[in-house]
C-alpha cells in the first residue's frame, strides 16, 4: 500500500507498508511456524487476515506546533512535527474528528507541548472509535491542570459541533518522559463507558483500559477461542488478564451455566466486565481486580479451561510453573508476542500437547502479530 509518509521517512510506523498484503501474511505465517515448529503442533490454520487500511480504531497522536497552528501526530528527533491526520490505517470517520479537535485546540487556546524547552501544556490526544455504534472516546493528555479550566469552558462548544462524541476526559501526566500517560484521569463527560459490541457481546472501553485496536480481528480472535473449545466439557473458566473481558463474556455467553473467573490488574476495567456481565445475565461470573501471578498462586484447584492473554512479557516462570501445578485440562493461550509465548511454550509443553495454533493479524505493515493457541494436557 502506498503510504506518502513513509515514502518520505517521516514515518516508520509500518515496517512492512510497501511490501504487497499477501506476502506479509506469508511472511508472518513462515516466521510462526518456524517459531511452532520445536513443540511439534498437531494443526497450524491458515492466519486469519485483516483489512488492509481503516482497521485501526485508536489514536495515539503528539500535539505540537503551537495553539493556532496544532498538528496532530508525530514528532521526529530533528524536531519536525509530521501531520498523521490522514493516516490510512484509521477509519473515514477520524479524519473530520481530528479536524474538530485542531479547532478546539485553536478555540480553547491549548499550547501544545514543546519537548526541549519542557513548555506548554498539550501533550498527546488519544481517540477510540467504536465499532459498533461510530461513537468516539476522545482523551487529553495534559502535563498539569492548568488547561482544565478552558477545556471544560470548551467542550459544549466541541460537543455541539460533534454529536458522536461520547466520553471525553483529561490525563494528567506531568513527568517528562516518553510514558504516554499518567494516573490521574478527569472525566469531563456525563458518560463514563464508550459501548462497543462485537460478535452481539457487549464490552464496555474506559480512558484507563486496554482494549484491541483492531476490532475486526478482535471479533474474529474471541470467536475462534469460542469455537475452538466448543467441544469440550468445560464447566469452569479462567480468564487470566481479561481486560474488559473479551475472552470470558465471548465463552460464557456461548455456554450458559459456565463457572467464569476472571482477573486482570485493572479496577476499571473489571468494573467494565462487570457491568457486561450483568447486562448479558450471566450465572454468576466472578471479576475480581487482582495480580494473575498472587491470584493463581493462592489457588489449590485448577478451572477446566484456563484462558491467558498477558501483556507482551508474556507469563514467565513463576505463572507457568503454577500453571503446571494446577494442571487444568486446558489451556486457551492468546498473546501479542509470539517470542515470549514460545518462550512460555518451553515451559508448559513438559506436560501439555500443542492442539491448534492460528495467527491473526491484528497489526499489518508490522512485524507484530496477535496468536492464538489451544494446549491439551497429556
Ligand atoms: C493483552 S491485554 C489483554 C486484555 C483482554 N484479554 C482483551 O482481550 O482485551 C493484557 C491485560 O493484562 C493486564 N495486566 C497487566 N499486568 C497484569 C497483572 N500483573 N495481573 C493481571 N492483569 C494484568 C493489563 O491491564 C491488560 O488489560
Amino acid at each position: 500500500m502506498y503510504c506518502a509518509e513513509f515514502a518520505a521517512g517521516r514515518c516508520r510506523s509500518c515496517t512492512e507498508i510497501e511490501q504487497d498484503y499477501s506476502l506479509q501474511l506469508q511472511h508472518k505465517q513462515q516466521q510462526w511456524l518456524s517459531l511452532l515448529a520445536p513443540f511439534a503442533p498437531e494443526q497450524v490454520l491458515a492466519p486469519y487476515p485483516s483489512a488492509e487500511s481503516a482497521f485501526r480504531t485508536k489514536a495515539k497522536m503528539v500535539v505540537s506546533g503551537c495553539s493556532e497552528h496544532p498538528v496532530l501526530g508525530l514528532l521526529l528527533n530533528t524536531g519536525e512535527a509530521v501531520d498523521l491526520t490522514s493516516c490510512l490505517l484509521y477509519p473515514a470517520a477520524f479524519a473530520p474528528a481530528f479536524a474538530l479537535v485542531q479547532q478546539f485546540i485553536q478555540r480553547a487556546r491549548l499550547q501544545p507541548y514543546q519537548v526541549a524547552e519542557r513548555k506548554g501544556e498539550l501533550k498527546f490526544i488519544l481517540l477510540s472509535q467504536s465499532s459498533s455504534s461510530g461513537r468516539f472516546m476522545l482523551r487529553f493528555v495534559l502535563r498539569s491542570q492548568n488547561h482544565l479550566a478552558a477545556i471544560r469552558k470548551h467542550l459544549p462548544w466541541l460537543q455541539q459541533q460533534w454529536p458522536e462524541l461520547e466520553l471525553c476526559s483529561v490525563n494528567l501526566q506531568p513527568v517528562a518522559m516518553a510514558q504516554l500517560e499518567g494516573e490521574t484521569e478527569i472525566l469531563l463527560t456525563e458518560n463514563s463507558y464508550l459501548a462497543e459490541r462485537l460478535n452481539q457481546v457487549p464490552l464496555y472501553l474506559t480512558p484507563q483500559s486496554f482494549f484491541q485496536t483492531n476490532p475486526a480481528v478482535a471479533a474474529a480472535l474471541y470467536q475462534t477461542a469460542v469455537d475452538w473449545t466448543a467441544d469440550l466439557s468445560l464447566h469452569s473458566v479462567w480468564d487470566l488478564f481479561c481486560g474488559v473481558g473479551g475472552f470470558g463474556l465471548h465463552l460464557a455467553s456461548s455456554r450458559p451455566g459456565i463457572q467464569l473467573t476472571g482477573i486482570e490488574i485493572s479496577a476499571a476495567a473489571i468494573a467494565s466486565a462487570r457491568k457486561a456481565a450483568a447486562e448479558l445475565a450471566l450465572e454468576q461470573p466472578d471479576f475480581m481486580a487482582l495480580d494473575a501471578d498472587a491470584f493463581a498462586l493462592a489457588q489449590q484447584q485448577a478451572p477446566d479451561l484456563l484462558l491467558v492473554n498477558p501483556p507482551r512479557r508474556g507469563l514467565g516462570s513463576v505463572l507457568c510453573n503454577q500453571l503446571l501445578k494446577l494442571a487444568p485440562e486446558y489451556v486457551l493461550y492468546s498473546s501479542c508476542n509470539p517470542q515470549s509465548l514460545a518462550r512460555d511454550l518451553t515451559n508448559l509443553t513438559a506436560d501439555y500437547q500443542l492442539v491448534k495454533a492460528q495467527l491473526f493479524d491484528m497489526f499489518p505493515h508490522s512485524q507484530h502479530a496477535e496468536v492464538l493457541v489451544l494446549l491439551r494436557k497429556k
